[in-house]
């Protein structure tokens, strides 16, 4: 059981007059910080599946980042199976699977040898890592390509051995940022019944997504996130009949459409630079 109560998170800004043209009317800039995530709250019980959305900018990233323990919250509180994430050390926190848009890999190992780096920094034994990879190269469709080096990959090759090392451990708890973003079709598929398996298994996972279709096809839990606060969390059925889910869904395209038109804006402008 992961427990997320009132988390908070904010950055200092080293030039917050740039900040504020970058970020628009954001009512998270204040003074010299910006409160990405405010308050942001919910509870993923054991194998259900989270989906955490929310337009560019919510929070979510930030927030799936305090999870894993990468960034300490400034407020608020982590428990996993009633530990507190921060509190509890390096033992809590290796209890957590996290892919990140960051998350890499050695190039110029193998996938076989990048798992099998990882999971020795995680004190598998070389019997338990290659168990490890046998089921998760089973699992997410790398059999074929497990002896071949990581700069060889496709993009949708290379995010489903991103995923194998985030959980080579076995990690209790599968935290995954954007698993299927800029995937093929075959990818998404896999990545998609990872997480099924993972559900089946009785293990939590939480992944934040633009694609509101995985929500309803995997997710037990939502979590609504919006200007770094949360305006839903509990079952998926309960979001339809919910008070403000109309209000919740209109403001949520209304921000998407702002923050696609803006990088719009902001292509056409690198793009007038560049030819400057
Ligand atoms: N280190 C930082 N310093 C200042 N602002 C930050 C920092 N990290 C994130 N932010 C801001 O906090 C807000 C939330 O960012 P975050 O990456 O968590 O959003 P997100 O919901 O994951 O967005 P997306 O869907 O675009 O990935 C954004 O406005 C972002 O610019």
């Amino acid at each position: 059981m992961i427990e997320v109560n009132q988390l908070g998170k904010r950055f200092a800004l080293g030039d917050p007059k740039a900040a504020a043209q970058e970020h628009g009317a954001d009512p998270r800039q204040r003074g010299r910080f910006f409160y990405s995530v405010e308050s942001v709250s919910f509870s993923c019980p054991p194998g259900a599946v989270l989906g955490l959305v929310g337009p560019n900018g919510a929070g979510k990233t930030t927030t799936l980042r305090m999870l894993s323990g990468v960034l300490t919250p400034d407020s608020g509180s982590i428990r996993i199976d009633g530990q507190d994430l921060h509190q509890g050390g390096n033992a809590v926190r290796a209890q957590v699977g996290f892919l990140s848009g960051t998350t890499a890999l050695y190039e110029r190992l193998s996938v076989a040898e990048n798992l099998t780096y990882f999971g020795r920094l995680y004190g598998l034994s070389p019997a338990q890592c290659q168990e490890r990879i046998e089921l998760l190269s089973e699992q997410l469709g790398m059999t074929a390509y497990l002896k071949r080096r990581v700069k060889e990959l496709s993009t949708g090759m290379r995010q489903r051995a991103n995923i194998a090392r985030a959980v080579v451990h076995d990690p209790k708890v599968i935290i995954l940022d954007e698993p299927t973003t800029g995937l093929d079709i075959m990818s998404t598929e896999t990545v998609l019944g990872f997480i099924a398996e993972q559900k089946a298994a009785g293990r939590p996972v939480i992944f934040s997504t633009h694609h509101l279709d995985e929500v309803s096809l995997l997710c037990d839990q939502l979590a609504v996130i919006l200007l770094g606060n949360s305006v839903y969390s509990g079952a998926l059925e309960g979001f339809a009949g919910s008070r403000d889910s109309d209000a919740i869904r209109k403001e949520f395209m209304r921000r998407h459409h702002e923050t696609e038109g803006q990088q719009a804006m902001e292509e056409v402008q690198h793009a007038q630079a560049d030819l400057a």
